[in-house]
This record gives structure tokens, C-alpha cells and sequence, in this order.
């Protein structure tokens, strides 16, 4: 499925609770509000070395969700590494924390939720996890699954 031909009202109506619903409320921060594709992951705590390195690989269209824990206390991204997203074919990253460049996000072609922003950096050590399954807003976001988002909010097929 494209991203332009979907709303996330529509695919609920259409497969129900074969789709998990997120509660959290995220907001927009990307150039681009409707975006989909499968998941990958990041599991971290203010420090987002891994996050940078997941994006400089090639994307294929894949959504990043970043279980930051919900930590406010430092941004995971900014524009430089959003870019980095976009240049390699990310379709979206999923943040539950913090971004900070909230100007230049809006600019880029790049689906980008996020609970807040903050202009406080993280730390660079690389301590996380990537690709094991997170969970947050009620929904279990397995790599491999579909993650469908627009205005309305964000859907995730059931493992
Ligand atoms: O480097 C960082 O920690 C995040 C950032 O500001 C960027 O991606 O531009």
C-alpha cells in the first residue's frame, strides 16, 4: 500500500482489532503527516548513537519505532540524522520521547511522531537495543509488522 491512499480511520473500519490502535498521543513533526511501512526498532535511554546508525542504512521504506521510554530529558533526533532517514529511503521514525530542530523536521519528506521536543542533546555511547520488540500506547511494535500512521493516529498489525 502507497502512502497516499490509506487513512487510518478507513483501515480500522475495514480490519478492526486485527490492528492494534496506539493511545499515546504523539504529535506531528515530519513534513509528512500520512506514512507506512515495516517496523524496526530501537530501544534506548537518552542516548542515541544507535538511532543514528540504524538511519544511515538503507531504509527500503521501513518505519523506525524509538522506545525511548517516554524520557523528555534529551532529544533522539534531530534534522541532521532526520536527514539521514530521508537520504536513505526511511519512510518514518516513531519516537516515544523527544526531537529537538523542530523547524527543519517539518521541512523534510519524513513521517516523524514524537511526545515533545527538547533542544538537550543525548549521550553517544550506543547503550540499547535494536530490533526486539517494544511496547507502548497499548500496542507491541515486532519488527517486521505493518505501521500505518496519519492525523488520526497510528495502527500496527498484531503479531
Ligand atoms: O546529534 C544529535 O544528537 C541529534 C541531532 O541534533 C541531529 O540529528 O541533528
Amino acid at each position: 500500500m502507497s502512502t497516499e491512499d490509506f487513512t487510518t480511520a478507513d483501515l480500522y473500519d475495514e480490519h478492526g482489532e486485527t490492528l492494534q490502535s496506539c493511545s499515546t498521543q504523539f504529535r506531528s513533526y515530519g513534513g509528512v503527516a500520512r506514512f507506512s511501512g515495516p517496523i524496526s526498532t530501537v530501544h534506548c535511554h537518552r542516548d542515541n548513537a544507535l538511532v543514528k546508525t540504524v538511519l544511515a542504512e538503507p531504509g527500503e521504506g521501513r518505519v523506525l519505532v524509538v522506545d525511548g521510554g517516554g524520557s523528555l530529558e534529551s532529544a533522539l533526533m534531530g534534522d541532521l540524522i532526520a536527514g539521514s532517514a530521508v537520504a536513505n529511503g526511511w519512510a518514518g521514525v516513531v519516537i516515544h520521547g523527544a526531537v529537538r530542530d523542530v523547524v527543519a523536521l517539518g521541512e523534510l519528506p519524513l513521517g516523524v511522531l514524537a511526545l515533545g521536543s527538547n533542544p538537550r542533546k543525548s549521550a553517544k555511547d550506543g547503550v540499547g537495543e535494536r530490533d526486539e520488540p517494544v511496547g507502548f500506547g497499548g500496542v507491541e511494535f515486532v519488527p517486521g509488522a505493518t505501521l500505518w500512521a496519519d492525523e488520526d493516529g497510528l495502527l500496527v498489525t498484531r503479531p
